[in-house]
């Protein structure tokens, strides 16, 4: 993998952008690409995203395109679309990958009607790529603008997870190998229910020592779900996991954290996204059915996914999550 490589990012929205940005470090020709051809073409015309990262310009390097063979040639892929949106891109790209091709996951969620984590469904539907995912706290805004970011990269081949860091590594982008593809998937999708609980607590004004321990029970459970996967527990506990657990259940510029707070303040469960990305809201039922089906209890994820299905109002959940029985902390 040489700087002289092709890379693409499929996905024009906050993070694919961020990631061209970030790719385009040293580097031209970084394809950007994205389904719907009246934002690329106004992409291309701007040199900034304005849907998405207003007031933060495109990097010289990043050529927009809604044309699917503009990915054609690239080495490395990196695939930025909505978790329930992915079967489907990569299925439109099944015949345009060259065989080997990096093919890096940079979603967070799971398929819901599957239950499939993304790494299930890039293997289904891209058979000849190389799998790697990518996560960890990082939003979009902050990598744009050049602040210090750290997440992790994993592929079961740890020779490919060395390369592609070394590929994708920028000064301020820095990523950590990792060959747990599973452990870094499992974080990047329950940390965003999770937070949407965190949330609902600031937005029903519960305090901060609620809030701290939302993150903490809401590790407990992340934990125990990643224990029965077989997941390894440094991973849980890193960049992925406990990083970005910390990064989204206690900033308001998260989507998924501003869903819940809309949620706590009474919004309506269909109103309280306002039209933007909270993948926490897609990946809850999923999430605590997996979680069932393997005899793991949690409770928060429960509640937040009751809630949005409209089973049961917030302070019926905040009742019964403080009257859950007494029990060892571990
Ligand atoms: N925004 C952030 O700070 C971060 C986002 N992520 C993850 O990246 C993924 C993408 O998120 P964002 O870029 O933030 O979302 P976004 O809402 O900013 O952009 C999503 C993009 O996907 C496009 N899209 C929607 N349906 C599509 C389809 N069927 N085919 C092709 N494109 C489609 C939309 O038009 C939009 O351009 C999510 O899984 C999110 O959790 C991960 C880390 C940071
Ligand atoms: O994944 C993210 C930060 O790591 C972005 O969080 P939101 O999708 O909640 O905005």
């Amino acid at each position: 993998m040489s700087s002289e490589e092709k890379i693409a990012v499929l996905g024009a929205g906050a993070w694919g952008t961020a990631l061209a940005n970030v790719a385009a470090t040293g580097r031209d020709g970084v394809v950007l690409w994205g389904h719907d051809p009246a934002h690329i073409a106004a992409l291309s015309r701007d040199r900034e995203n304005r849907a998405y990262l207003p007031g933060l310009p495109l990097a010289a390097g990043v050529a927009p395109h809604a044309d699917l063979s503009a990915v054609a040639g690239a080495g490395v892929v990196l695939s930025v679309v909505p978790a329930q949106a992915m079967r489907e891109v990569a299925r439109r790209f099944r015949d345009i990958l060259a065989p080997g091709t990096a093919f890096v996951i940079c979603s967070k969620g799971i398929e819901r009607g599957t239950r499939c984590f993304m790494s299930e469904v890039a293997a289904q539907e891209l058979p000849q790529a190389r799998i790697a995912i990518l996560s960890g706290p990082s939003f979009a805004a902050d990598v744009c603008r050049g602040l210090p970011t750290a997440v992790t990269l994993a592929a079961r081949d740890e020779a490919l997870a060395k390369r592609l860091c070394e590929t994708l590594s920028t000064r301020a982008f820095r990523l950590y190998r990792s060959t747990d593809v599973l452990g870094v998937e499992i974080g990047g999708a329950a940390k965003n229910v999770l937070a949407i609980a965190s949330g609902m607590a600031a937005g029903r004004a519960l305090g901060a020592s609620a809030g701290a321990a939302l993150i903490a029970r809401g590790f407990a459970e992340l934990t125990r779900l990643g224990r029965a996967y077989g997941v390894n527990q440094e991973t849980l506990m890193g960049l992925s996991g406990l990083g970005d657990l910390v990064l989204t259940c206690g900033s308001a510029q998260s989507r998924n954290f501003a869903l819940g707070a809309a949620l706590g303040r009474g919004e309506a469960p269909l109103e309280a996204a306002h039209g933007k990305l909270a993948e926490g809201a897609f990946t809850a039922s999923a999430l605590v059915a997996m979680a069932k089906e393997r005899g793991v209890e949690m409770p928060i994820a429960e509640a937040v996914d009751a809630i949005l299905s409209g089973a049961i109002g917030v302070d019926q959940a905040i009742e019964a999550l403080l009257m859950r029985p007494l029990r060892a902390e571990a």
